[in-house]
């Protein structure tokens, strides 16, 4: 855990031992403890070089401990950190790879710090809930005076050397709790400001805030006052579910790597295919993005569009993109595909549109090409029956901007091979997404669990609300985004299309059809009405705000729409009544939770974890509420399931709103954790 030998005759050298990340796990900080011990009492060691095996210095506290810090054993990490700095013998920190959380402090504990030029350290923890906050790469730390030196050459013998050469000299200006903090003119307007700037963004996270808190103390207070205040807020905030939260997004960030199939075909015992070429057809705002992840990878890109002004837009926003690195061709021929490893589709979202390019496709690509379409709706196998190698198609469903957002959808259909979901699920590692495994249906994951977050937002509207109310409960609760705003930022329009698809307005519903149902269910016209009006968001100035012009950011109040509203729900014999927040959140959220449920009880996607990764990283669910399912058990299985037994008693014309079998098994058997919620699902998973 903490390997100890002597170097060049006066120097200890300690190593710490606990892979991958060298996490400060009990065991480690007992065996630091011992080793710190060990050398100041051996009288020939004159000093002691502290690192980390595997070229990574540590990578923090052992998060998996936080889960039960009652049981939590051996020396406290301050305890460890105290002995260090009060030790009569210079201890440098060779720091390589990273230093992060508890591993910085434990660096800052050292009496130097000597750092490789590429290492990089920080205190992330405000993304686990906890305090403080971002990483810097060592130039930027020894700018701030976090190291004392950088190398490039071999850390731990700069170290050593370094080590030696500070034997013997006095260590009291070098212990972090005897340096002072330079004081600031108007610290308390600073703070106050700080204060106001981190509370805006924070969005109801507590941990940025509280983090504020304890850098004030450390700025103003005595040393040992400050370390005391950190202690009770870094309580406050371990209580609190926020931090359990963020905690369980950082594994439910990585789980997904460890992808399954309903056939058993595993993460560990797929291989995948060799990509190094790829075409992107389509250069729309998604083949765009798509074509600069791609090229940012390492792969060799062509770029195909046929519609020679939209190719030469494009070649010009993605070069832009990509400030000359990445490598990228242009072409407007669909044969530049013939030679790639890897296609994906990104054309219009049209099924008809899709079939003859998959058709084409198989028939231009060399035999092996890999087909991958970026739908974010429709049905892969269809476009899979269209192709000569069925096995050879996947669903690579990214998300606006996809250069930018985190999270990939790969999803597979009945005849999918497990070698070309893990081909696609690497990939999605080389571009730094946030990949999940998802079954075939239509929306998938995450956009099957849009549809009734939607619907209850339409619906309310028509019951009395305002854009605005609904939009400031889940700001409120977190969401970067309310639905409105969401909405008029992707453009209506995406939804109507969907919806002629599906065959719920325009030319195909049948004449006589009521305004407000299909097929015996409750169904709201408002977004094929706001579209019919040209009313489609950002894109067209207007749509459930007004912006001051097409592609405008700033949103304002529209009394057109109000007008609207009260038009339409005369029109319809609707009586508004007052709306209250926590309805809104209730029915919003309560019905994205449901089908959540649907989605793991159908075997669409593998686990709670990744549903919750799917809507933390890609559709603003704020991390410090865990995702949907993972809220779901803060709130308690019994009180949603008795919220949507309500509603759905209310509106029992919305099938959304009846709970789902899975939550009501999970309640009858006493709503066990998240992490046993799998138990109770089915026993397979279906397939569309
Ligand atoms: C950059 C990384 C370190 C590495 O990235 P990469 O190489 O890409 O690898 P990954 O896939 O991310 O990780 C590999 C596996 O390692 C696991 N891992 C990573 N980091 C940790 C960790 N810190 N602990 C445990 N496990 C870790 C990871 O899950 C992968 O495994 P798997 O695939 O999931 O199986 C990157 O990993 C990274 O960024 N890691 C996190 C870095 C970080 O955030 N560090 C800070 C940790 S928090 C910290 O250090 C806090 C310190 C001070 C507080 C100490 C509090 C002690 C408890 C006191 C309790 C007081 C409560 C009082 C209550 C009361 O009073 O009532």
């Amino acid at each position: 855990m903490a390997q100890y030998t002597t170097v060049n005759g006066s120097v200890a050298l300690i190593t710490i031992q606990n892979p991958p990340v060298n996490a400060l796990r009990a065991a480690v900080r007992e065996g630091l403890f011992n080793a710190i011990q060990k050398a100041s009492s051996d009288p020939l060691v004159r000093s002691v070089v502290l690192s980390g095996q595997n070229g990574t210095f540590c990578g923090g506290a052992d998060i998996k401990e936080f889960g039960n810090v009652s049981s939590m054993s051996g020396p406290l990490l301050v305890e460890v950190f105290a002995l260090m700095e009060t030790s009569m013998k210079p201890v440098v920190a060779a720091i390589e790879g990273f230093a992060l959380g508890g591993g910085l402090e434990l660096a800052l504990a050292c009496h130097y710090r000597i750092g490789h030029s590429k290492a990089r350290v920080g205190l992330p923890e405000v993304n686990l809930g906890l305090f403080p906050g971002r990483q810097v790469i060592a130039g930027e730390a020894l700018k701030l005076g976090l190291l004392d030196r950088v190398t490039d050459h071999n850390t731990v013998d700069t170290a050593l050397a370094f080590a030696k050469s500070v034997e013997g000299k006095p260590l009291d200006n070098r212990r972090l709790g005897n340096r002072p903090c330079p004081p600031l003119e108007n610290m308390d307007a600073f703070f106050e400001e700080a204060m106001k700037r981190v509370r805006s963004r924070a969005r109801g996270a507590s941990a940025p805030v509280v983090c504020v808190q304890a850098v004030r103390g450390a700025a103003t207070l005595p040393f040992h006052k400050g370390m005391e205040l950190e202690k009770v807020l870094l309580g406050t905030l371990f209580n609190s579910g926020q931090a359990q939260a963020s905690q369980y997004c950082f594994f439910a960030e990585r789980a997904g790597a460890r992808w399954s199939m309903p056939s058993g075909a595993r993460w560990d015992t797929c291989r995948a295919l060799s990509i190094s070429t790829a075409a992107v057809i389509g250069l729309g705002t998604m083949g765009r993005g798509i074509t600069v992840a791609l090229a940012r990878a390492g792969l060799s890109v062509v770029a195909v569009e046929t519609q020679e002004h939209q190719l030469a837009e494009a070649q010009r926003v993605v070069s832009h993109m990509l400030k000359g690195g990445g490598q990228v061709s242009y072409s407007s021929d669909l044969q530049a595909a013939a030679e790639v490893d890897l296609v994906v589709e990104a054309v219009f979202e049209d099924m008809a549109l899709k079939e003859k390019l998959f058709k084409l496709l198989s028939s231009i690509c060399k035999p092996g090409t890999l087909l991958a379409t970026n739908t974010s709706t429709l049905d892969i196998d269809r476009l899979a029956s269209c192709t000569r190698d069925p096995q050879l198609v996947v669903g690579m469903h990214f998300f606006a901007p996809a250069h930018m957002m985190r999270l990939l959808e790969v999803v597979y259909g009945p005849r999918s091979s497990p070698e070309a979901v893990a081909t696609a699920m690497q990939l999605g590692k080389r571009m730094g997404k946030v990949s999940v495994a998802v079954g075939n249906c239509p929306g998938f994951v995450g956009n099957r669990m849009l549809k009734p977050y939607l619907e209850q937002a339409y619906f309310l509207l028509e019951e009395g609300a305002t854009p605005e109310l609904v939009d400031a409960a889940l700001e409120e609760f977190g969401f970067p985004m309310g639905v409105f705003r969401m909405t008029d930022l992707s453009g209506l329009d995406v939804g109507w299309r969907i919806r002629k698809e599906e065959g719920l307005t325009g030319p195909d519903v049948p004449a006589g059809q009521p305004t407000r149902s299909r097929h015996g269910h409750r169904y709201s016209p408002l977004g094929d009405l706001m579209c019919e009006r040209g009313r489609y968001g950002q894109k067209s100035g207007r749509g459930w705000y007004l912006y001051d012009k097409p592609g405008g950011r700033v949103a304002r109040s529209d009394p057109w729409l109000r007008n609207f509203l009260e038009e339409y729900r005369v029109r319809n014999a609707l009586v508004a009544r007052p709306i209250h927040r926590q309805e809104v959140l209730e029915r919003c959220l309560y019905a994205i939770i449901n089908e959540g449920f649907r989605i793991l009880d159908d075997g669409i996607a593998a686990s709670p974890q990744n549903i919750d990764a799917i809507y933390v990283f890609g559709y603003g669910w704020p991390k410090h509420r865990g995702g949907p399912m993972f809220y779901a058990g803060q709130v308690g299985l019994a009180r949603v399931l008795e919220g949507l037994e309500r509603y759905h008693l209310a509106h029992p014309d919305v099938p959304h709103l009846e709970p789902s079998s899975l939550l009501r098994r999970l309640v009858a058997s006493g709503s066990p954790p998240i992490h046993k919620w799998n138990q109770m699902v089915k026993g397979h998973r279906s397939q569309l």
